[in-house]
This record gives structure tokens, C-alpha cells and sequence, in this order.
């Protein structure tokens, strides 16, 4: 039997004497010009202040003491958090070229998958060659010819909906998730196959949460620490476990995907198009299973997210659902919204007011996805040194009560009235040549990294949304004003982040919407059986 007394008396004195060999080898000092935040400790710098969860509303606070660039210390590491999106585009958008890596991640550097999941690489070759792939694949011009996937995902979304509304969250994840199985794998969405995606997804967004494994990019002494000395036992199994699940998902799905392509049951998916260009690209088969991968990650968990907080806000606000719900009424009468038009923006600018004002008011991503710089770089008088992590605070651009009137309100009429949702019109103010460069939301990151899928998302979006609120009435079953909208208690912490569970009920209107929905659920079902 391990004798723990012992074993410890003699592991504490080794890993005190390493933590200070890792810390005065790699610890730079604190720049003078470096931007400002709270003042660092010894050794751990910031990281005692940061909460391990929610972080950004910290972030906020702190970027009302200290401005809009908060300099911290993560250790040895240094990172820096952007509040306003002029500090988005002089950096991230302006200096691209320098601002576009990503920092050590934990769970991607245990996993040996930092040059493998392109979400996660750092600004190489490699990456730039997924990028150009993925970028290609979901251009406009691409993305708009799958909309009639869409559309029929959609239609079998409220199907199922009106079947088992109970489970409705089951239904919204199988069609996000269905929209990226049959268009990157030319396989169809079917229920036990996203069920079994959306699992591993669950884990591997909660492993990505800082504090769920120990912060080694940070304090790099920790990676020798046995398991059992710290709070995050059992670490190193959950990281081996989830990569062999998802290698093994990966896998599956690719290999599934260029059988098709092989017996010539499909020519037209993203893994057809990988295949065509993996020898000229020098793509091994291991990289194209995870640049498919990422496509079916990002695209399912994202979209079928930001959804359910539409879903979260007409159960909530009622009166604002029946404007959505006049508008499709008006545009589409007795019929179910369908693509084209059922995306087509200027025929349901309410619609669209409400997308642009979920992901303001409650971002998947309220920290983004970190980027790194390549280089050192000086900025209004601060240093920012090569190897720098940039954190995008989308929270506290978006909810920055100076640009958007109460801001914690979900109001899309503020997108009605200016492009960017701000409180003062551009018809007051017309956009200025810096504005140009303004985005209409951050919530999908900014600069070269910036999400590649956001026209695939707005379609996907649009075409739901339109359809749920023509076919039901969504009503809170909590009760009036119980279903938890905050973002501190309402909301997981994920990296991901989503609304917690709340009773929601889906009250179809009317007997002949009831036909519609089962009538274009059939012709939705034959359109996808060339995908079985
Ligand atoms: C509402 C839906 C979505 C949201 C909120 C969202 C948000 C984001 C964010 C914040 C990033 C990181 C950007 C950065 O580093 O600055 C990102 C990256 C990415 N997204 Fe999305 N996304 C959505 C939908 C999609 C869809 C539908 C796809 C694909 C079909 C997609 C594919 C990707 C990919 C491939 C990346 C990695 C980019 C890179 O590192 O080069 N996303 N997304």
C-alpha cells in the first residue's frame, strides 16, 4: 500500500524546488508600460483575482477602474483583455498580421492536438492551409446553395417539436447538428448520431472552462505534479478519455464520409472537396478528420445555442414574440416560411433585429476564443509583448452602457434603428471612416480568426427562428418571470455558454399550422433521404 505521509514528505520539498526553478527561469518582470490592471503578487501575478468561472464580468469591472485594455499577469504569462471594439479593430482587425495566434491551451497541448483542431492552432502554415479550406467551403456564395438543407432541417425541427415538445432541446442540437452532418459528410443527422456527438461536445466544452483542469499554460511546474497532490484529480484520465472519443467520432464520421464519395453516393460535401485537394495539400488523413470535425463543432453547438436563448427571450417577453410572429405572419400567411425567402433580411428586418440582438445581449462566447501576439507591439504608448494573450471581452463591448441603452435589456429594436444596436442612430451620427471598420456583433470574434461560419449561421438562424415563431406560441411553463435570464445565475459555465434548464412549452397555433408542419416535414424527409 503507497505510504501517503512519506510520499508526500518527499514530493513537497521536490515541487516547492521546481515551482521556483520554473518561475525565475521564466518569469519576465512586470513592464513599466505594460497596460494597467490590478496590482500582481509574487509569483501568481493575477491569477488568485481571476474567478475561475464568468470571468469576464471581472474583466468589465475591472476595464471601468483601469480603462479599456486591462493588462494582467498569469504567472509568467502575460494577457491582456480588450473592452471596446476600437481597441478590437486597432488590434485585432488592424494588426492582424501579428495578433492572430492562439495561447497554450491545457486540454489542446495534453490532447497533442495544438496543430491538429484548427481552432486551436497557432498562426502556422497549417493553419493558414484549414483556414483557406474552410474559408472556401463557406463563402456566401457556397453557403447559400445548402439552404434548401436547411430549410428542410428545419421543417423536421418543428416536426419533432410538435411531437415531443418536452424534448425540444433534443430537436433544436439534431438540426444544427444535422445541417453540418449533411453538408460536411453527406450523411444524414439522425437523432443517435448527433445524441452521441452533443455528449462528447458537453465534455469537452466543460474541459475547455478554465479551472477544470490545472492551469499548466500558467504555471507550467504543474504538469509535474502528481495527479493525486491536486485539486483536479483525476485530470489526466478525463483529457486521454475524451481524445479517444473524439479521435474515434472524427474518425468514424470522415472515413463514413469518403466511403460515400468512393461509391459515388455523394460529390458534393466538404469531405469530397478535402479529399480532391488532400494530396496537393499535403493534408494527412488525421488532419482532415479534425478540419471536418471543427465544422461540425462549430457549427452545431454555436447556432443551436444562440437559438435557444431566442427561444429563452419570446418565452419571456411575450409582447416582443408577437412582433416576430405578425411579421412572419405578414410576409409568409398560411404558409411555413421556406428558403430562400425564409432568410431573405429585408423581408423580416424584426427577425433580424432579434438575431443581432441575442448574440449582443447573451454571447455564446462572452470571453471569445483567445488569440496570441507573434510579435512585440507598442499601442497608445503601452508594450505588448510577443506571445502576449488577447482576450476579446465581448461582454463588456456588448453590454457597454455607453453604446447600447440598458444594456441587460434584450430589446431588438435597437437594431432597427442603428446597424450596430447603438443609442444613437446613424441617421444622427453617420458612420465615420473608423466606423467602417465597426462590426455589427463581436460575438463572433474578430481579425483573421474571425468565425468563418457566420453567413451558415445567420441562414440556419433566420430559417428556425421564422419557423417556430409562424408555427407556436413558446410560453414559459415556470411560471411568469421564473425562467432565469441573468447572465451570472441563468447561464452554464461553459466555455460555451447557454441558458440552464427551464421548463419552455410550444403551443401550436392552430389546426392548420398543425397540417403545414406535418405536410412539409414529409417533403423535408424525402429531400434528406439522399443523405441515408
Ligand atoms: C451563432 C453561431 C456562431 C457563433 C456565435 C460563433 C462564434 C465563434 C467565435 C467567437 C469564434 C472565435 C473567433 C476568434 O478567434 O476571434 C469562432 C471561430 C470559428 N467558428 Fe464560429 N460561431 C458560430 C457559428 C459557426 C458556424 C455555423 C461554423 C461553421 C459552419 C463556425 C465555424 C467556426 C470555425 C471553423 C472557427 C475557427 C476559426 C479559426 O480559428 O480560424 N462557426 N466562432
Amino acid at each position: 500500500m503507497t505510504d501517503y505521509p512519506l510520499l508526500l514528505s518527499a514530493t513537497i520539498p521536490f515541487l516547492i524546488a521546481l515551482f521556483f526553478f520554473f518561475f525565475f527561469r521564466q518569469s519576465p518582470r512586470r513592464a513599466s508600460d505594460f497596460p494597467p490592471g490590478p496590482p500582481p503578487i509574487p509569483i501568481l501575478g493575477n491569477i488568485h483575482q481571476i474567478p475561475l468561472q464568468k470571468s469576464y464580468i471581472k474583466f468589465a469591472k475591472w476595464a471601468q477602474q483601469y480603462g479599456p485594455i486591462v493588462g494582467l499577469r498569469l504567472g509568467p504569462q502575460r494577457a491582456i483583455v480588450l473592452n471596446t471594439w476600437t481597441a478590437v479593430r486597432d488590434l485585432l482587425d488592424q494588426r492582424g498580421a501579428i495578433y492572430s495566434s492562439r495561447p497554450t491551451i491545457p486540454l489542446i497541448e495534453h490532447m497533442g492536438i495544438t496543430d491538429t483542431h484548427p481552432a486551436f492552432m497557432k498562426y502556422t502554415k497549417n493553419w493558414r492551409r484549414a483556414r483557406k479550406s474552410m474559408a472556401e467551403y463557406l463563402k456566401d456564395s457556397e453557403v447559400d446553395k445548402r439552404m434548401s438543407i436547411q430549410d428542410a432541417e428545419s421543417s423536421q425541427m418543428m416536426w419533432e417539436i410538435l411531437q415531443r415538445p418536452g424534448e425540444y432541446k433534443e430537436a433544436v442540437e439534431r438540426s444544427f447538428a444535422a445541417v453540418m452532418l449533411d453538408t460536411v459528410y453527406g450523411r444524414r443527422g439522425t437523432i443517435d448520431v448527433t445524441k452521441r456527438f452533443f455528449k462528447i461536445q458537453d465534455e469537452w466544452t466543460a474541459l475547455l472552462d478554465p479551472g477544470a483542469m490545472p492551469p499548466f499554460d500558467v504555471l507550467p511546474f504543474l504538469r509535474y505534479v502528481p495527479d493525486w497532490l491536486t485539486p483536479w484529480r483525476g485530470w489526466r484520465q478525463r483529457a486521454e478519455a475524451l481524445k479517444q472519443k473524439k479521435d474515434g467520432v472524427y474518425r468514424g464520421l470522415f472515413q463514413d464520409a469518403r466511403e460515400r464519395v468512393v461509391q459515388g453516393k455523394v460529390d458534393d460535401s466538404f469531405v469530397a472537396r478535402l479529399l480532391e485537394e488532400q494530396e496537393k495539400e499535403g493534408y494527412t488523413d488525421y488532419d482532415l478528420e479534425y478540419v471536418a470535425g471543427l465544422l461540425l463543432e462549430g457549427g452545431a453547438d454555436t447556432a443551436s445555442t444562440a437559438f435557444s436563448v431566442f427561444v429563452l427571450a419570446m418565452a419571456v417577453f411575450p409582447e416582443l414574440q408577437r412582433k416576430a410572429q405578425e411579421e412572419v405572419d405578414g410576409v409568409f400567411g398560411k404558409c411555413m416560411p421556406a428558403a430562400p425567402e425564409g432568410a431573405d433580411a429585408t423581408k423580416l428586418p424584426y427577425l433580424k433585429a432579434c438575431f443581432w440582438e441575442i448574440l449582443r445581449w447573451r454571447p455564446g462566447f462572452p470571453t471569445g476564443v483567445p488569440h496570441a501576439t507573434t510579435k512585440d507591439d507598442t499601442y497608445q504608448g503601452y508594450s505588448i509583448p510577443a506571445n502576449t494573450t488577447v482576450i476579446l471581452n465581448t461582454w463588456a463591448i456588448e453590454q457597454n452602457p455607453v453604446d447600447h441603452t440598458s444594456p441587460n435589456a434584450f430589446d431588438p429594436t435597437r437594431f432597427l434603428t442603428s446597424k450596430f444596436g447603438t443609442t444613437h442612430p446613424e441617421s444622427d451620427a453617420p458612420p465615420t471612416e473608423a466606423d467602417a471598420w465597426r462590426r455589427q456583433s463581436y460575438a463572433f470574434g474578430a481579425g483573421r480568426r474571425v468565425c468563418p461560419g457566420q453567413r451558415m449561421a445567420e441562414n440556419s438562424m433566420l430559417l428556425a427562428m421564422a419557423k417556430v415563431v409562424w408555427a407556436f406560441d413558446i410560453v414559459s411553463l415556470e411560471g411568469e418571470g421564473e425562467l432565469d435570464l441573468s447572465m451570472e445565475t441563468g447561464f452554464t459555465d461553459a466555455f460555451l455558454t447557454a441558458p440552464k434548464e427551464g421548463r419552455i412549452g410550444f403551443e401550436i397555433r392552430g389546426e392548420r399550422r398543425r397540417e403545414v408542419v406535418e405536410r412539409e416535414w414529409e417533403r423535408a424527409d424525402g429531400l434528406l433521404k439522399r443523405f441515408e
